[in-house]
């Protein structure tokens, strides 16, 4: 729509959409173990979530032209449930580490509860929420050190010598935007329907990056697993619609306050 006093587009217009969706539950998750880099698979509960979050997709009429995901197998299983339910099973699909889950370091393969238990539930929200304060590195005495270091899905990137022991948000983001500035905004401005099937921190970085949230505010932002959430984006990439969940209200806000829980001592 173009205003008729400029000729130029309305900028609160929407322009382009995106949809993004975490991957749905995992193993890992129903242990509820710190995962991060970890390469766990789908529960029985997140395979259904995924082939509901298509469902919903096709329901609501959705197609793409192209999806991105991680190189991890929760978020490749998620898409590949999700395109079998919209029938765009040959979706061109790209796969990188720069959507991976941040990396949880020295925590991965805790359990949430036992070390909120053991740091207490503070520290725990500070290492799963917080912008800018890493959990302890992963070092070679973690059990998952060789098999998250030697896995041969990371040939093509993060280099040896970048390669992450832990991330903060702040680190997430710093690897994941350049994959959003570089590769997926020029396709967004191509008209390419594009869909993300990630995991919930490198989401929350984009969310924060698109929503302009403060440091503050994302602390307290958790991303369901499973159910997918719309952006629309005007001409300057500025959200006109921000995180519109498919889903109903009840069950979105039960499914954050789920995730945030994890990180309760019990
Ligand atoms: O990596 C993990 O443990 C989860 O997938 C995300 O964990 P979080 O919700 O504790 O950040």
């Amino acid at each position: 729509m173009s205003c008729p006093c400029s000729g130029k587009t309305d900028p609160k217009q929407a322009k382009y959409t995106i949809v993004m969706v975490r991957h749905g539950e995992s193993e890992w998750n129903q242990k509820n173990l710190f995962c991060g880099w970890y390469d766990a698979n789908l529960s029985e509960k997140g395979q259904q979530e995924a082939a509901n979050a298509g469902k919903a997709l096709k329901d609501a009429g959705y197609k793409f032209d192209i999806a991105h995901t991680s190189v991890l197998t929760r978020a490749q299983k998620t898409l590949e449930a999700i395109l079998k339910e919209i029938g765009q099973t040959d979706l061109p699909v790209e796969k990188t580490w720069r959507l991976n889950e941040r990396h949880y370091g020295g925590l991965t393969g805790l359990n949430k509860a036992e070390t909120a238990a053991k740091y207490g539930e503070e520290q725990v929200q500070i290492w799963r929420r917080s912008f800018d304060v890493p959990p302890p590195p992963m070092d070679e005495e973690n059990p998952y050190y060789k098999t998250i270091l030697e896995d041969p899905r990371y040939a093509n990137g993060p280099k040896k010598e970048e390669f992450p022991m832990f991330e903060s948000l702040k680190l997430t983001i710093q690897r994941t935007l350049p994959y959003w500035n570089d590769v997926i905004v020029p396709q967004l401005k191509a008209g390419k329907r594009i869909l993300i099937a990630a995991h919930g921190n490198s989401l929350r970085g984009i969310v924060k990056h698109l929503d302009e949230m403060s440091d503050e505010a994302i602390m307290g932002l958790n991303l369901p697993t499973g159910i997918p959430f719309v952006y629309e984006l005007d001409a300057n990439l500025k959200p006109v619609v921000s995180m519109k969940f498919l889903g109903d209200e009840a069950t979105v806000k039960a499914a954050m306050e789920a995730v945030a829980a994890q990180g309760k001592s019990k």
